[in-house]
């Protein structure tokens, strides 16, 4: 692997660690509100879909073995299957679908793929919330989609511009486009 992958790669876990840090629990839900719907995004729109997908399988495996990363400065395997693990495994797909569709030109196909992948991290959030807790389906919906919804549908939004806006300044081949 090129050396710049690599560094692209560690860098990118890293900025998924600081995301994860910028927490704001709420004391209504366990779902703490986070910035790491904006920084999967963010990356995913950005690097190509060599890059992203992995920084972010890396990152969820240094949480896995129970590097405080997660929300909270929490980690550990029982996090990925405790009520929030739902979310951060659908990082990963979140990041796998918005980075390929990122490749596009067309801005719709970009904007589509980014909102899919919302809907797949918050269909396995909110699953695993209700299957882990034993919620019903409404209390799961109370507690881990409603009260953060609007603000990542504007994360994301304002995540594919930045990433856009930041693709124009910066030559493809320093971030592995090309
Ligand atoms: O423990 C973790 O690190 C995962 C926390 C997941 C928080 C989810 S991500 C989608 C939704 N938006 C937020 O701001 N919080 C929840």
């Amino acid at each position: 692997m090129k050396t710049r992958k690599i560094v692209l790669i560690s860098l990118c876990s890293a900025l998924m660690f600081i995301f994860s840090q910028m927490t704001i629990p709420l004391p209504f839900t366990a779902v703490p509100l986070t910035m790491q719907v904006f920084g999967v995004i963010l990356i995913s729109s950005l690097m190509p879909s060599s890059i992203s997908p992995v920084a972010i399988l890396i990152y969820l495996l240094l949480g896995a073995i129970g590097i405080p990363v997660f929300a909270g400065f929490s980690g550990g395997f029982t996090a990925l299957i405790g009520p929030n693990g739902g979310y951060l495994i659908g990082f990963l797909l979140m990041s796998i679908v918005t980075s390929i569709t990122a490749a596009s030109k067309n801005k719709i196909v970009v904007f589509t793929g980014a909102y899919v992948g919302l809907a797949i991290d918050y269909i396995f959030g909110v699953l695993q919330l209700k299957i882990v807790t034993g919620m019903t389906l409404g209390a799961a919906l109370a507690a881990g989609l409603y009260p953060f919804i609007i603000k990542d549908i504007m994360m994301t939004a304002v995540a594919v511009i930045i990433a856009a806006r930041v693709k124009n300044r910066i030559p493809e081949r320093l971030l592995c486009r090309s």
